[in-house]
């Protein structure tokens, strides 16, 4: 039996309406795709503390979590993940990649130009909408 992630990724949107996207590095699994940054949420804990935790730990800012957006189970090869996203709002401090390849603000009308890992699309067509 396929194990299955819970992972929850943050759609953090700016006031000129774009969006944080994070491209996976080389060294992570995935490499080379365009993901909302974001990571395995742990034993007991919520979604809203989990995407707090991640984004401090892999962007060194502060998110307010305002609500779910989408969630999604993608089967992989050799693994279910199970996306959760939620937007967010950014409070505190500048994003910063400590794990990514790089980070880029889009503008949502332009977010299908990036090659994202294919858990990700059902929320990446749900934000062009
Ligand atoms: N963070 C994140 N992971 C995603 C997305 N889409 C997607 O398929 N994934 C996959 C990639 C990984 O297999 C898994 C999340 O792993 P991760 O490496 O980002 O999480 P993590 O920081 O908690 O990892 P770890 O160091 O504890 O292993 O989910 C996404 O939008 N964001």
């Amino acid at each position: 039996m396929k194990k299955t992630v819970k992972v929850v990724g943050a759609i953090i949107i700016n006031e000129c309406d774009e969006v944080l996207c994070a491209l996976r590095s080389p060294k992570m699994s995935l490499p080379n795709y365009w993901e909302f940054p974001g990571g395995k949420i742990e034993p007991n804990e919520s979604i809203e503390d989990a995407v707090i935790r991640e984004i401090q730990e892999e962007l060194d800012c502060t998110i307010k979590a305002l609500q779910v957006f989408n969630d999604y189970t993608h089967e992989y090869e050799h693994i279910f993940v199970n996306l959760i996203t939620v937007l967010c709002e950014l409070v505190q401090g500048t994003p910063n990649a400590n794990e990514h390849a790089e980070l880029r603000w889009v503008s949502k009308s332009q977010l299908n130009k990036l090659n994202w890992a294919p858990a990700d699309l059902p929320a990446v067509h749900e934000l062009m909408k």
